[in-house]
């Protein structure tokens, strides 16, 4: 068994295969805040593949973690030189890993914030990018406007404050920058959002605004931010897949990233300086890439959601089990074609039949064991900013909304806590606590979850949205998930 370090690299076999370059060459040009899973299974890996063809040596990436869960991370990065594993599961059953060596540093910035800002500063850094979910940009559900209640943003308010928050490093790293003379660097945001370039631009601007108006200003006309659609399915990293990654291969890494076999990366060309040649290893770049965001947004995750809480209401824990049944794939199928597609605009280049199919296929991947928990949690950062723009679309033309209501309700169904079996669920969510409260109302009050305007707006007031929202919550309460989708 050998324990992932630098020194240890040589001693694997050939069918790990590990960083073909000289990784104390590799110098940082990257910042990256929340290495999780996803960026250290796409961007990351999109770097490796550029170094091992002896490009981009001056594009490392120095992690950094601002939440106190991030320690672990941290912990683990450090003790392993910053390499991991990247396992790729085929539906085969084949296991292919990889040691990844593009990220060269991570800094925890509860205890550093000034190394944080040191890195962000030097001239060197030239992207700043983000994996902060969706619930990092601070958007208000309905307003669409910077919400300043999240303690760590307000805190970062305070006049002379240290920064704490990501918005608070990036604000605070433009602004010495500026004052130093030093260019601005490119925001990359590669997070699930319609328009992630623009809502990083628009929020960090008005968090920057309250601090300092000519700031604002600075970092709306200098500061370039892409936008970009990224897409591979990456679950939670599993005991199972450490184990697996040990015995099947001798590899003893504290946090491995597993992932299936695709990956996607739509990249808008709209850097301030120099970038790395990502097209060189696969990425699309395009002069616009929202009919690529909406197509993988409104059909990959608004499909995630249409699957997690009606299959998890059902009995399924993974989104496998769910897409090798019949009655939800059709369900899923249905919803792409007669109510998340005539949304989109023509998207180039892409057959959208065989795209919607092979989401299917993806889905159903045994091996890569992507729980309904994960797909179901912070519901209402996803519910808002990928299902209901369909909803009001298809309401504004008339058409049909049948089952994208029918997620919803499920997701209020959901919210209750207990599934058909009386197996207490766990909802996870920010605001689960509201979420709950109101769902547990669902029966005396069957409008209470939707009547809350900072997630549904207006919807609550349209007549046809509540109308067949009413009567699929009702199916759901009397005849279950299995038997609501048999009668659609
Ligand atoms: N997992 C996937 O399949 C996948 C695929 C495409 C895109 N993404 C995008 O990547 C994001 C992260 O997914 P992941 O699988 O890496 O999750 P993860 O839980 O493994 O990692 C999330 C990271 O974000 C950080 N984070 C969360 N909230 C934050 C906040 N408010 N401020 C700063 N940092 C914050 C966490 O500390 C962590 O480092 C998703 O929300 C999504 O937008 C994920
Ligand atoms: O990670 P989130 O919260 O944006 O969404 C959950 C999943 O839909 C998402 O992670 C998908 O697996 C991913 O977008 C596939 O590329």
């Amino acid at each position: 068994m050998t324990a992932l370090t630098t020194t240890a690299l040589d001693a694997l076999g050939n069918d790990v295969p590990t960083p073909g370059y000289d990784r104390t060459a590799v110098k940082p040009g990257i910042v990256h805040f929340g290495v999780g899973g996803f960026h250290r299974a796409h961007q990351a890996m999109y770097l490796d593949r550029l170094m091992n063809d002896g490009k981009a040596l001056d594009w490392g990436i120095v992690g950094v973690g601002v939440l106190p869960q991030d320690r672990r991370m941290y912990d683990v990065l450090s003790t392993q030189d910053h390499l991991y594993t990247l396992v790729i599961k085929h539906p085969d059953g084949t296991l292919e890993p990889r040691v990844i060596g593009s990220v060269v540093g991570y800094l925890f910035a509860p205890d550093n914030p000034s190394a944080v800002l040191d890195r962000l500063v030097d001239p060197a850094t030239r992207i700043v990018s983000l994996t902060i979910t969706e619930g990092g940009y601070n958007v208000n559900q309905v307003t669409g406007e910077l919400d300043t209640s999240d303690p760590a943003l307000a805190a970062d308010l305070e006049p002379g404050a240290t920064p704490g928050s990501v918005f608070g490093f990036i604000v605070e790293a433009l602004a010495r920058r500026r004052a130093a003379g030093v260019p601005p660097f490119t925001v990359m945001s590669c997070d699930n959002i319609p328009g992630n370039g623009h809502v990083a631009r628009k929020m960090l601007a008005s968090f920057a605004r309250l601090k300092d108006p000519e700031l604002a200003e600075f970092l709306e006309t200098e500061v370039r931010f892409p936008n970009c659609m990224v897409d591979r399915i990456t679950p939670v990293t599993t005991d199972a897949d450490r184990a697996a990654l040990a015995e099947r291969f001798g590899v003893e890494d504290g946090w491995p990233v597993v992932c299936e076999p695709f990956t996607q990366w739509v990249l808008e060309d709209d850097f301030g300086g120099v970038r790395p040649p990502y097209e060189d290893v696969g990425v699309q770049i395009v002069g616009d890439v929202e009919p690529y965001e909406l197509m993988k947004l409104r059909l990959l995750n608004a499909s995630h959601q249409a699957l997690c809480y009606l299959g998890y209401l059902a009995g399924y824990r993974y989104a496998h089990e769910v897409c090798q049944d019949k009655l939800f794939v059709d369900f899923l199928l249905r919803y792409m074609d007669d109510e998340g597609t005539p949304t989109l605009p023509p998207v180039p280049g892409v057959d959208l039949d065989r795209y919607k199919h092979q989401l299917v296929e993806r889905f159903a991947n045994p091996e890569v064991r992507d729980t309904l928990a994960r797909l179901c949690a912070e519901s209402s950062d996803r519910i808002p900013k990928w299902l209901l723009p369909v909803v009001r679309e298809q309401l504004a033309a008339g058409r049909s909304i049948t089952r994208s209501v029918l997620v919803v309700a499920s997701w209020a169904r959901y919210a209750e806590g207990v599934d058909e079996q009386g197996e207490p669920i766990e909802v996870v969510d920010r605001l689960r606590d509201k979420l709950v409260e109101r769902a547990q109302h669902n029966h005396e009050d069957p409008l209470v979850f939707i009547s809350d305007p900072d997630l549904f707006g207006e919807l609550a007031s349209d007549d046809v949205f509540v109308t067949q929202y009413t009567a699929a919550l009702k199916s759901l309460h009397e005849i279950g998930a299995r038997a609501t989708l048999e009668a659609l």
